[in-house]
């Protein structure tokens, strides 16, 4: 059984390797060169935990390959995973063009029967208009199927999440083709759902913007905690405790960012208007988010005034700990704001702060640890939970900060310790100061 996955982002790598880690012979295929260059070396371009020393063990183990050239994949594949990006267009739509040109290329180049499955997420429909280009490209006597199979993964947390998934979707017009697929995920021993094309097209779309949904809703709910005086931890855990509810995806924060949920959802709203329909709650999901994002900058702003010439330190830029990503995270925009304000920002990030020069170049000071980023900084901004800054000893803050005062977009700290450390503390749906007006100024 030969499979090939096309493209080596998250998606692509975590699928190939964990395809060759449970027996199967994988080739992964990207169009960047270089990158193909690095994994055939078992050097690992993302930062995934445990991902680098998988991919180095199936490598030497002989059932893991890369490529550049597609002619020899498509000469010998199955099944072929196709997982390039589908970023977002300026109308907020699905970006497809990376997976025209990728199936464009399988096209021409497929001389054996194949099944092509999609784990890009798409909107509803594609697979089947992929389906109708592949019978006009393809042009030796073959037979293939598309088969739609969404991926869950997390990043950071990747590979758990693949051997531990909580279902497979696949979605097959022909049924025996996705059946075929399934048994491809026997040896992971999770349950899968199989449905026709469309609705499992969906169901990628609908979890995400649930999920994006649970995340606005309970940050709205911390907004309210801060003009009642209620503490949004004990709201959400009490809320969370009601099995219908659960207690995932209720930490309130500084809003979603990564590169799905910000996407994802505005594609989901781009879909549904293009057939004519208002997802209103949709649309406030993705509203409540971008004023979150803000909430922190004008939290400081309200409290402090103009932020000209302070020296401010950044913790945390990746979207979410365990990541190098900074795709629409939170941070980002905060620091644009900031040097908008003509602030003077030193950032610290365990795994990001590589991708983050490379967006803001000199504009900032790198810091390699807490201590050198906090030092002598008048305002600290948390804007992610990594263990390195969760676990930081409260008392550093005042060795290292003039007047410690600390905005914490992720609930970092508890309220008793970080006045006791005799900091300043503003968090999120947490009254330690007085933030009542605070919404009032936020105009978008
Ligand atoms: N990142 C995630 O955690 C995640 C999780 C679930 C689903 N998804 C979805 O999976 C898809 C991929 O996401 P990602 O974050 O892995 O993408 P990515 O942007 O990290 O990687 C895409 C890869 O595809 C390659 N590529 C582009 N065009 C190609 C072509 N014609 N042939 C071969 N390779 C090509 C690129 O060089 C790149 O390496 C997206 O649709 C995304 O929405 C992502
Ligand atoms: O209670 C929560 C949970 C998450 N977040 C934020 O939400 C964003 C997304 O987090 P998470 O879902 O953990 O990360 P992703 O890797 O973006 O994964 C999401 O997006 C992927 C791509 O579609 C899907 O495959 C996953 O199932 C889905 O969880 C991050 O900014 C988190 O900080 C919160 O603010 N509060």
């Amino acid at each position: 059984m030969e499979i090939t996955v096309v493209g080596t982002g998250y998606v692509g790598l975590v699928t190939g390797v964990c395809f060759a880690e449970v027996g199967y012979n994988v080739t992964c295929f990207d169009i960047d060169v270089n990158k193909i260059g690095r994994l055939a070396e078992g050097r690992c371009p993302i930062y995934e935990p445990g991902l680098e020393e998988m991919l180095q063990k199936n490598l030497a183990e002989g059932r893991l390959h890369f490529t550049s050239d597609s002619k020899a994949v498509c000469s010998k594949s199955d099944y072929i995973f196709i997982t390039v990006g589908t970023p977002e267009n300026e109308d907020g739509s699905a970006n497809l063009e990376y997976l025209e040109a990728a199936v464009a290329d399988i096209g021409a180049n497929l001389c054996k029967d194949a099944v092509i499955v999609i784990k890009s997420t798409v909107p509803v429909g594609t697979n089947e208009r992929i389906y109708k280009m592949l019978q006009d490209i393809i042009h030796c006597d073959v037979q293939v199927k598309v088969i739609s199979n969404p991926e869950f993964l997390r990043e950071g947390s990747g590979i758990r999440d693949t051997f531990h998934a909580d279902r497979i979707v696949i979605g097959a017009d022909d049924y025996e083709a996705g059946r075929a697929v399934a048994r491809l995920y026997e040896p992971f021993e999770r349950p899968v759902v199989q449905t026709d094309i469309r609705s499992a097209e969906l169901i990628k779309y609908a979890s995400n913007a649930f999920l994006a949904t649970k995340i606005s809703f309970i940050n709205e709910i911390a907004n309210l905690c801060e003009h009642t005086g209620a503490n949004i931890e004990d709201v959400a855990k009490g809320m969370g405790m009601d099995q219908r509810i659960g207690s995932q995806f209720l930490k309130a924060g500084i809003g979603y960012g990564g590169s799905c949920f910000p996407k994802d959802t505005k594609a989901l709203e781009k879909m549904t208007e293009d057939y004519g329909y208002d997802f209103k709650i949709l649309r406030s999901v993705i509203e409540v988010n971008s004023r979150q994002k803000q909430q922190l900058f004008y939290k400081a702003k309200e409290m402090l005034g103009s932020l000209r010439g302070k020296r401010v330190a950044v913790l945390g830029s990746a979207f979410k700990p365990h990541t190098d990503d900074i795709r629409e995270a939170p941070s980002i925009e905060l620091i644009a704001q900031l040097i908008e304000e003509q602030a003077d920002i030193s950032v610290y990030d365990p795994a990001a702060t590589e991708k983050v020069e490379e967006l803001f170049g000199s504009r900032l000071y790198y810091a390699e640890t807490v201590d050198a980023a906090i030092k002598g900084a008048d305002i600290v901004f948390i804007m992610t939970e990594w263990p390195e800054i969760t676990q930081y000893d409260l008392a550093r803050f005042r060795l290292f900060m003039r007047e410690p005062v600390i905005f914490d977009g992720r609930n970092c700290y508890s309220l008793v310790e970080a006045e006791s450390a005799g900091l300043t503390y503003v968090s999120v749906g947490r009254m330690s100061v007085n933030v009542n007006s605070y919404i009032d100024c936020l105009e978008l």
